[in-house]
């Protein structure tokens, strides 16, 4: 915090830069604090709670983390059982976990590392349940750091990774807070108990929304970071022969290797600017939103659960990929590949389970398909709901970006009317509304997947036309666009295909085209990652340095390991040696038998 003072660093982009290059590895115990507890006292404190707060959050005087999920309820946020009852003879809130279920389970930080928390709990006064809320509440004495009297609070044990993070339990027992410790910038609670509601009661999950877009460039860094390591190290591993007699091949040359790495090297770049196009809508209906216009929420919401789903299912998968493309030195952590994978992949759950937030976007979908089909304006990003599906591809040998955009939009357009067809004929059968929906969801996840593929890709495509880039940069960049798309085409072709959208002869342009695509980007490959600039105490990987000595490397870090600070291990001298020696004593009793 002093270091980031004394470097002058003021903007939070800056700040998580540094934060990151500090820990590379490991996930700040103080992340969620500056990520989300901070923020979230920003935007849904009152100003007056907001002045008071954010300079003792921000000077680390206060240092907190967002808990909301509980031992039995985590998706579900409106059956969260933590209580917070108005007491007006005292202007308190009482907290308390009436059930086992109802324990605080997960929040980050909260077993040792924090002192105050902001719980999401179920707001009650005079008697009536208002839906949760969010309440600051202290939970460590501020001068020694014990834990308030009134809480148990304790760490939930080892995880696949996230290390970093202290991820507690917490449970309470009629605890008091003030009643000014209600976030209360959409709601309050008066003196006198009466409740004033939100002009929406989802504002209250804003700080979700805004973690959810920062996880969709968490699925860049982590992707393109897997990729710089296996790209680099596939340039000089040598591996069997190419050419029969000759010599050792850079497994970078098998055409196999290319189709692993090439295409996840441009979903990097395709996540990098989709996650600056999120952040982009983020920051306008965020602000819009602050001044009061909740017009275009749903569709942030909507675009946001979307993206983080998408970007983070494509980015784990596309990092194991990676790890298995370097062999077995892949699966050592001295690849780095290994912790970049465990600290990443728990945001396919937390922030919303993803399966969970496709389909708060597909209920989005399926309502703004309603809406076309009666003649209805709809936002830009969904107007491709309403495209003529008895078209077929114009896609020539060029592969062009205008028809690969058009693919994806019929795609999206069939597979969303495909979804919303088969709830209606749920409903006309006679089903009601809830198991319609229900029976119809697992189209419904396919077609708001394609919703996702096809953001990207005319995000992607867009950025291309609009930018200013030197040519060479363009023609680089165009390859790696043509080849997200087209990849994207070949590996999900039923889904383009089931209604003839593409003819045999266009099947074959695309098969060939992926494959040419491949050899395009060989010379530049190594210059695509090195682009990202990452330094090797990022990537902590002996695999992906950028001196490329990685023999050398492996050879220390393997002598670096704590096993090999003595010749003989203790369980030689505890349980080999008896072992042995039993054996042989054995052996002796049944030569004298
Ligand atoms: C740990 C340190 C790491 C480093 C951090 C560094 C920070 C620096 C910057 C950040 C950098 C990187 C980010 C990494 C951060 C890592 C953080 C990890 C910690 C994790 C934290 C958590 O997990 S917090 C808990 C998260 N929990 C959830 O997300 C719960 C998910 N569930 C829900 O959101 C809701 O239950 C759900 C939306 C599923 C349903 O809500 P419900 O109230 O039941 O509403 P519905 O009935 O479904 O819908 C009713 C209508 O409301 C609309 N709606 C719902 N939600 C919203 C919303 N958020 N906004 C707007 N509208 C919403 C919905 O669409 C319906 O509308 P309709 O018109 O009626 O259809
Ligand atoms: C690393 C990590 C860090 C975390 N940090 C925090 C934190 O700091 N603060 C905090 O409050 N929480 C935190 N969490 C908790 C996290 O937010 C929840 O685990 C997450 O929201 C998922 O909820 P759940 O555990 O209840 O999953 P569940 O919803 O129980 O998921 C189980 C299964 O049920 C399915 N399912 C659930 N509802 C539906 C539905 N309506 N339709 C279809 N399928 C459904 C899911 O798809 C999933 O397959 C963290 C979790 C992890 C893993």
């Amino acid at each position: 915090m002093d270091r980031m003072e004394e470097l002058g660093f003021r903007s939070e982009t800056d700040r998580q830069i540094f934060r990151e290059a500090a820990a590379p590895v490991e996930l700040s115990p103080f992340g969620l604090h500056s990520g989300m507890f901070v923020p979230t006292l920003e935007r849904q404190g009152t100003p007056e709670q907001s002045r008071k707060w954010v300079p003792l959050g921000k000077s680390f005087k206060m240092i907190g983390t967002y808990a909301q999920t509980e031992l039995g309820h985590g998706t579900f946020i409106r059956g969260l059982e933590t209580t917070a009852t108005f007491d007006p003879e005292t202007q308190e809130f009482i907290l308390d976990s009436p059930t086992l279920s109802s324990i605080k389970y997960w929040p980050g930080n909260v077993a040792k590392t924090v002192n105050h928390c902001l719980v999401m709990a179920q707001l009650y006064t005079q008697g009536k349940c208002h839906g949760t809320h969010l309440f600051l509440v202290q939970v460590r004495n501020m001068e020694d750091h014990t834990i308030m009297p009134g809480l148990e609070i304790g760490d939930i044990g080892p995880k696949l990774g996230f290390d970093g993070v202290d991820n507690g339990f917490m449970r309470f027992n009629k605890y008091r807070i003030p009643r000014m410790n209600m976030l209360m910038r959409y709601a309050k609670v008066l003196e006198n108990g009466d409740y004033i509601k939100p002009k929406n009661a989802k504002l209250t999950y804003g700080a979700m929304v805004m973690i959810r877009v920062f996880i969709v460039m968490d699925a860049f860094k982590t992707l393109s970071r897997a990729a710089v390591i296996a790209v680099r190290y596939s340039a000089v591993r040598r591996q069997s022969e190419l050419r029969p007699g000759g010599e050792e091949a850079q497994v970078m040359d098998y055409q196999t290797q290319q189709y692993k790495l090439f295409p996840l090297l441009a979903t990097s770049y395709a996540f990098l600017l989709a996650a600056e196009g999120m952040s982009q809508i983020y920051a306008k209906i965020s602000s819009d939103i602050e001044r009061g216009n909740l017009e275009d929420m749903p569709q942030l919401h909507a675009l946001a659960c979307g993206l983080k789903a998408f970007c983070t299912w494509v980015a784990c998968e596309g990092i194991e990929v990676c790890r298995m493309s370097c062999g077995g030195h892949g699966y050592s952590h001295a690849s780095g590949i290994p912790k970049i994978y465990a600290n990443i992949v728990g945001a396919c759950t937390y922030e919303g389970e993803n399966t969970v937030m496709m389909l708060q976007t597909a209920r989005y979908l399926s309502k703004c398909y309603i809406r076309g089909q009666r003649g209805e304006s709809l936002p830009e990003l969904i107007q491709y709901l309403t495209t003529d599906l008895n078209v077929k591809s114009t896609l020539g040998e060029d592969c062009s970006f205008e028809s690969l955009v058009a693919a994806y939009s019929h795609r999206a357009a069939r597979m969303v009317a495909v979804a919303c067809k088969l709830q209606q004929t749920n409903k006309k059968k006679g089903m009601a509304g809830h198991d319609a929906w229900n029976k119809s969801t697992v189209p419904f996840i396919a077609a708001t997947k394609a919703h996702c593929h096809l953001f990207i890709v005319r995000n992607f495509v867009t950025i291309l036309s609009q930018k200013k880039i030197d040519p060479a940069t363009h023609n680089v960049l165009s390859q790696l666009c043509t080849l997200y798309a087209v990849y994207g085409i070949v590996e999900n072709m039923g889904e383009f295909m089931q209604d003839g959208y593409f003819n045999q002869d266009q099947v074959s342009i695309l098969n060939r085209k992926v494959l040419a695509l491949l050899e395009d980007i060989r010379p530049n490959a190594v210059a695509l990652v090195d682009a990202f600039d990452y330094p090797d105490h990022l990537l902590q990987s002996c695999l992906g340095r950028y001196d490329g000595q990685v023999y050398e490397a492996l050879y220390e870090y393997s002598k670096s390991s704590p096993l090999n600070n003595t010749d003989i291990h203790s369980s030689y001298y505890n349980y080999i040696r008896p072992m042995m020696q039993k054996r042989s004593e054995s052996k002796n009793i049944s030569a004298k038998l």
